[in-house]
C-alpha cells in the first residue's frame, strides 16, 4: 500500500493502540486518514475497547500531511475532499469528539497535521527530544486539521502565533513545558504510558479534556486585539507582498472572536482555497526541489563512494569568511585549527568566533554551558606544523588569485598526502588557483555565504579532475554542519556567484543612465528578496567585490558592463558595511541609510564613461526595475544550465533561495521564470540587448526554448 495505511491492536488492558504506517516519515495521506476513521469507529463501538493510543510506526508520530497529495490536488490528480471533512467533521467530530479517551504518543517528530491530530486527543505524551511544530506556512498553507484554533488553546496566544508564524519547532521538553504535551516519558516506556494515561481518563483518575473547550490560556478580547495588531505589523515588515501570515492570523483571531467552530470553519476555507494559490504551488515545487538535491549528479562513482571519517580541519584566514566557517566547524563538535598570519589578526579571527558563539546563545541555539566546549575544540596557529594529521583543510583569505595559488602550494607540501584540499573563494576558477601545484584531484570548492555559520547553502564545486572520493568527504561534512549541498561544475563564479554578477552589473548600468541608487534596492527587497545588489556589495566589501569582477571581465568580456563607481569609492577608502560607509552609511547599530554624497561618485562615473541619462531608464516602474535586473540573472542562469555546471534548474531556485535570497513564495529564479515564460523574458532581453547593446543579449539556451516555448526547467537538450 502505497500510500500507508493505519493498524489496530487492542491489548488485554483494554486499550487500542492504532499505529500510522507510512515510511519514511508517517505522512498522512488521504488513504492513512480514510484508514484512521475506520479504525478509530471500530475501536469506539467495541466492547473491550475503553481506551486508545494514537502512535506512529518506525519511532515517530507523523511528519503531517502528504505534500506528494497536496500536490496532486494542485495538479487535479487528486479530488479534494469537501471543505470542512477534514478539520471539522473527521478531527473534531470523530477524533476530539470520541466518546473513549484518545491518547497521543508522539515520538520522534510530530509535525503539521500530526500535530493536529495529536491535539485533537484529549491528552499527549511525548519524548523529550521530539521535534513538535506547525510549519504549514513554508508550504505555503496554514494548519488545516484544527491546528489554528487548538494551539492557541494549549500554549497561549502569543507562543501559538510566534510557534505558527514562524513555523518554529520545539523540542518535546520545551512543549512539556508550555502545556502543549502532559508529560514526558523515555521512549521505551512511551506507549505504556500513554496505554495507562487512557485508562486513567477512562476511569475517571484524570480530567477528560477537549482542547478546544480550554480558555484558560486564552487573554480578554481587547488584549487579544493588541497581540493580533503587533502580529500583523510584524508580519507586514517582514515580506510587504506575502499575504499569507495575514491570512493565517485572520483565521485565528476568527476562533477567539467568535468560538472555536466558527474559527475552525474559516480555516477550512482558507485552507481550501490557500492550497491552490500560487505561493502554496511554488513553496510545494521548492520542498520537492530540496530533495532533488541529492544525490550528486555528474559524479561518476564507480560504486558508492563510503565517505571517510573527518576528524581534524584546518581554516586558513580568519576574517568574517574564515571565522564564519570555524563557527559552523565547531559548533558540530569537529577540532579545528585556524592559520593567521600573524598574533593580531589571529586574535581577531578568535574574537570573531567568540561573538558568532555568543550571538548562538543569545538565539537560544547554544547552552551558555556549551560555550567553553565548543570554544575549546579550536587552536589558533601561525604556521603549518600542525597541518600533518590534518584531514581536511579550507582556505578562505581574500580573493586574491596570487594568494590563493601560494597558500595551495603550502598546503599540498604541508599536509598529508590523502587531505581534502578546498578553497572557499567565490568565483575564481579552482583550476587557476590549484595551477602551481601537482594534485588536481584533491581541490575542491567550498563556497559558503556570509554568516557561514547561519547561511544554509553550501556551493560544493568540482573539477572533472576532482576524485569522487573528495566530493563524498565534503559532502559528508556538510550533512555534518547542516548545510545544504548543492554540486556545481567549475568555472569563474560558479553557479551562485556567476548568477548574481549579472544582476549587480545590471543594477550600476541603471545607475550611470540615471535610476535613482536607492530605488533599485527598494524595488527588489519589495519583489521578496532579501537585499538589494548594493545592500549586498556593502555587505560583500568592496575589496572582494573588484577582484571578483576583474575575474569576470577577464572570464566573460563581451558581457560585462564595466562602470566605474566602485573603484571610485574604493580609492576613497569608502569599502563597504565593514568600513561604516559604502553605498550606504551605518548607524551605531548597523542600519543601513542612504546618503547624499553617494551622487558624487556617481556623477564621477557617469562623466568617466561618458554615459548620458536616459529618461526612460530614470522613470522605470517598480516591475520594470525587477525585469531589468532579474532577466540578466535568469539569463545568465541558462548558460549555466546549457553549459552543464548546474544539473537542474531546481538546483538553481534552491541556490538562489538559500545563497541569493531569492523570494521562497515565488518558487526560486527558474521557477519563477517558468511563470512568466521563456518567450516573455526572451522578447525583453532581446529589445534590450538592441537598445542597450550585448550585456542585455540572449543566451541560445534561452532563444531555443522560448522559440519551442519550451520551460527552462524542461531536462535535456531540445
Ligand atoms: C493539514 C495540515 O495542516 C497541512 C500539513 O501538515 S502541510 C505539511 C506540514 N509538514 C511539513 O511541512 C513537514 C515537511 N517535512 C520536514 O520538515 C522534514 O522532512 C521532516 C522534519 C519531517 C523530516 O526531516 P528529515 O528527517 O531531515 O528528513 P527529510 O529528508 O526532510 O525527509 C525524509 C523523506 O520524507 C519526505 N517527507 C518529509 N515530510 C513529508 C511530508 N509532509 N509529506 C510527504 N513527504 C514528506 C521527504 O520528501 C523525504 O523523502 P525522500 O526520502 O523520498 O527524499
Amino acid at each position: 500500500m502505497e500510500n500507508g495505511w493505519t493498524e489496530m491492536e487492542v491489548g488485554a488492558d483494554g486499550v487500542a493502540v492504532i499505529t500510522i504506517v507510512h515510511p519514511p516519515i508517517n505522512s498522512l495521506s488521504f488513504q492513512i486518514l480514510e484508514s484512521l476513521e475506520k479504525n478509530l469507529k471500530e475501536a469506539i463501538e467495541r466492547d473491550d475497547v475503553k481506551g486508545i493510543v494514537l502512535a506512529g510506526a518506525a519511532g515517530m508520530l507523523s511528519g503531517g500531511f502528504d505534500i506528494g497529495g497536496l500536490r496532486g490536488i494542485q495538479e487535479g490528480k487528486i479530488v479534494q475532499p469537501e471543505t470542512g471533512y477534514l478539520a471539522v467533521d473527521l478531527i473534531t467530530g470523530i477524533l476530539e469528539g470520541s466518546i473513549k479517551p484518545l491518547v497521543s504518543a508522539i515520538n520522534g517528530l510530530a509535525i503539521g497535521g500530526g500535530l493536529e491530530i495529536s491535539m485533537a486527543c484529549h491528552a499527549r505524551i511525548s519524548t523529550s527530544t521530539a521535534d513538535i511544530g506547525l510549519p504549514e506556512l513554508t508550504v505555503g498553507v496554514i494548519p488545516g486539521f484544527g491546528g489554528t484554533q487548538r494551539l492557541p488553546r494549549l500554549v497561549g496566544l502569543p507562543k501559538a502565533l510566534e510557534m505558527i508564524l514562524m513555523s518554529k519547532i520545539i523540542k518535546g521538553n520545551e512543549a512539556h513545558r508550555l502545556g502543549l504535551v502532559d508529560a514526558i516519558a523515555p521512549p521505551d516506556e512511551l506507549l505504556d504510558t500513554a496505554r495507562r494515561w487512557a485508562l486513567d481518563i477512562a476511569e475517571c483518575r484524570r480530567p477528560w479534556i477537549k482542547t478546544l473547550d480550554q480558555s484558560d490560556k486564552l487573554v480578554p478580547i481587547d488584549e487579544a486585539r493588541n497581540i493580533f495588531y503587533s502580529a500583523r505589523a510584524q508580519a507586514r515588515k517582514q515580506s510587504a507582498y506575502n499575504q499569507l501570515p495575514l491570512d493565517c492570523i485572520d483565521v485565528i483571531e476568527e476562533g477567539i472572536v467568535s468560538g472555536s467552530l466558527a474559527g475552525l470553519w474559516k480555516e477550512a476555507h482558507i485552507f481550501q482555497k490557500l492550497i491552490f494559490s500560487a505561493e502554496s504551488k511554488n513553496l510545494v515545487h521548492v520542498f520537492f526541489a530540496r530533495q532533488e538535491i541529492l544525490p550528486i549528479p555528474g559524479i561518476n562513482y564507480s560504486g558508492p563512494v563510503p565517505p571517510r571519517e573527518i576528524n581534524k580541519i584546518a581554516v586558513v584566514g580568519g576574517g568574517q569568511m574564515g571565522s564564519g566557517i570555524v563557527t559552523a566547524l565547531i559548533l558540530s563538535n569537529f577540532c579545528v585549527i585556524l592559520k593567521e598570519i600573524d598574533d593580531n589578526f589571529l586574535q581577531e579571527g578568535l574574537d570573531r568566533v567568540q561573538v558568532n558563539l555568543r550571538s548562538q546563545i543569545e538565539e537560544g541555539k547554544l547552552n551558555p554551558e556549551e560555550f567553553d566546549k565548543t570554544f575549546s575544540l579550536l587552536t589558533g596557529v601561525l604556521d603549518y606544523q600542525s597541518f600533518k594529521d590534518v584531514d581536511m583543510v579550507i582556505e578562505a583569505v581574500s580573493e586574491d588569485v596570487s594568494l590563493k595559488q601560494q597558500i595551495f602550494v603550502e598546503l599540498e607540501k604541508n599536509c598529508p598526502s590523502n587531505c581534502v584540499l578546498a578553497t572557499a573563494t567565490s568565483a575564481i576558477d579552482l583550476n587557476l588557483i590549484g595551477e602551481k601545484t601537482n594534485c588536481p584531484d584533491r581541490i575542491i570548492g567550498a563556497h559558503f555565504f556570509s554568516p557561514a555559520h547561519i547561511m544554509p547553502l553550501l556551493e560544493i564545486v568540482h573539477t572533472p579532475k576532482t576524485s569522487p572520493e573528495i566530493v563524498a568527504d565534503l559532502v559528508n561534512v556538510a550533512a555534518k554542519i547542516q548545510k545544504i549541498p548543492v554540486t556545481v561544475g567549475n568555472c569563474t563564479g560558479f553557479a551562485v556567484t556567476r548568477m548574481l554578477f549579472p544582476c549587480t552589473q545590471s543594477a550600476l548600468f541603471l545607475v550611470d543612465h540615471g535610476l535613482n541608487i536607492y530605488r533599485i534596492d527598494n524595488a527588489i527587497t519589495k519583489f521578496g528578496m532579501q537585499m538589494g545588489p548594493f545592500r549586498l556589495m556593502d555587505s560583500i566589501g568592496f575589496g572582494d567585490a573588484i577582484e571578483v569582477g576583474d575575474q569576470f571581465l577577464q572570464s566573460f568580456p563581451k558581457r560585462c558592463y564595466k562602470s566605474m563607481l566602485i573603484p571610485l569609492m574604493f580609492e576613497d577608502k569608502r569599502t563597504g558595511e565593514a568600513t561604516g560607509k559604502g553605498i550606504y552609511i551605518y548607524d551605531d547599530n548597523g542600519e543601513a541609510n542612504p546618503d547624499h554624497e553617494i551622487q558624487n561618485y556617481i556623477e564621477k562615473s557617469r562623466n568617466i564613461s561618458g554615459t548620458q541619462l536616459d529618461p526612460e531608464i530614470v522613470n522605470l516602474s517598480e516591475k520594470e526595475i525587477v525585469e531589468m535586473l532579474l532577466f540578466p540573472t535568469i539569463n545568465e542562469a541558462c548558460r549555466i544550465l546549457e553549459e552543464g555546471i548546474a544539473a537542474k534548474a531546481s538546483h538553481l531556485d534552491i541556490a538562489s533561495i538559500m545563497a541569493l535570497g531569492f523570494p521562497a513564495f515565488r518558487g526560486g529564479a527558474m521557477f519563477w521564470a517558468d511563470s512568466l515564460g521563456a518567450g516573455y523574458i526572451h522578447t525583453k532581453l532581446e529589445n534590450w540587448a538592441k537598445k542597450y547593446g550585448n550585456f542585455f543579449e540572449p543566451s541560445s539556451f534561452l532563444a531555443e526554448r522560448a522559440a519551442k516555448s519550451l520551460a527552462l526547467s524542461a531536462q535535456g537538450s531540445i
